[in-house]
């Protein structure tokens, strides 16, 4: 069992006296990744579970990925997943969006010949709740044709398409987070990669893009590092901890 979230940090037994580190917001693919782009770079595990504030996971996926991931870093598990949709903080899971209209859309796609991508087990919708996510290497405009005609968006993270709710975002999710765990968002540091994490860099007070960002997350970032994914990010951690 993770321990619980806290505000404070004061309680440091290793460095009484240093100042506390910001709370975190992190992206997890393109900001947590290993130089290749894939899998979780391991050298993030000891530095985030000896963070000495909360951190916050906020990601595109699907929410038992981001738990999982604070269960094995051992971190409280406060996540943003699904782009929004889902936000849990520690003690009560909202679902802003509904899962039915995307499903239509996919299924819409699927009858027009096309495929989402994943193969039958399909692990990267099976747990999603509010929208669904595409392979990138599946046809973008019918995709994107059968979400407009269902007023709905498709996102572009640069590791799925995603079919959703206009509605829901990352920052609004962190914004719950930060009212729940009694975080001042002006405090927060966040890290990013995408589209997806231009919200978030609007809620928190300091915002860093890594060099593999695209084009909508460098120019919402209050900074663009030189550092591509997990070097990037650990480069954040070490100018600000
Ligand atoms: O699920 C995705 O497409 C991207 O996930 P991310 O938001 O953690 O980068
Ligand atoms: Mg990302």
């Amino acid at each position: 069992m993770p321990p619980s979230p806290s505000a404070s940090s004061s309680s440091s037994p290793s460095s009484p006296s240093s100042p506390s580190p910001p709370p975190l917001v992190l992206d997890i693919d393109g900001t947590l990744t290993r130089p290749e782009g894939w899998g979780i770079d391991p050298r993030i595990f000891d530095p985030l579970r000896e963070w000495d504030a909360p951190v916050i996971l906020a990601t595109g996926k699907a929410f038992p990925y981001p738990i999982a991931l604070c269960h094995f870093i051992g971190i409280p598990e406060l996540v943003v997943a699904e782009n929004g949709g889902v936000v849990y903080t520690g003690e009560d899971a909202f679902f802003t969006a509904d899962r039915d209209a995307p499903q239509t859309v996919a299924e819409q796609y699927r009858a027009a010949g096309y495929d989402l991508g994943w193969g039958d087990g399909d692990t990267i919708n099976r747990w999603r709740e509010t929208e669904i996510a595409v392979s990138r290497d599946q046809p973008l405009d019918p995709l994107e044709a059968f979400a407009a005609d269902a007023e709905l968006e498709v996102i572009d993270t640069g590791y799925a398409y995603h079919v959703k709710d206009a509605a829901p975002n990352k920052g609004d999710g962190v914004e719950v987070i930060a009212e729940h765990v009694g975080i001042d968002l002006a405090d927060c540091v966040a890290v990013g990669d995408s589209i997806n994490d231009v919200s978030t860099f609007e809620v928190v007070g300091r915002s860093f893009a890594v060099s593999n960002a695209d084009d909508e997350a460098r120019a919402a970032a209050d900074e663009v590092l030189d550092a591509a994914h997990a070097d990037g990010t650990l480069s954040v951690l070490e100018r600000v901890r």
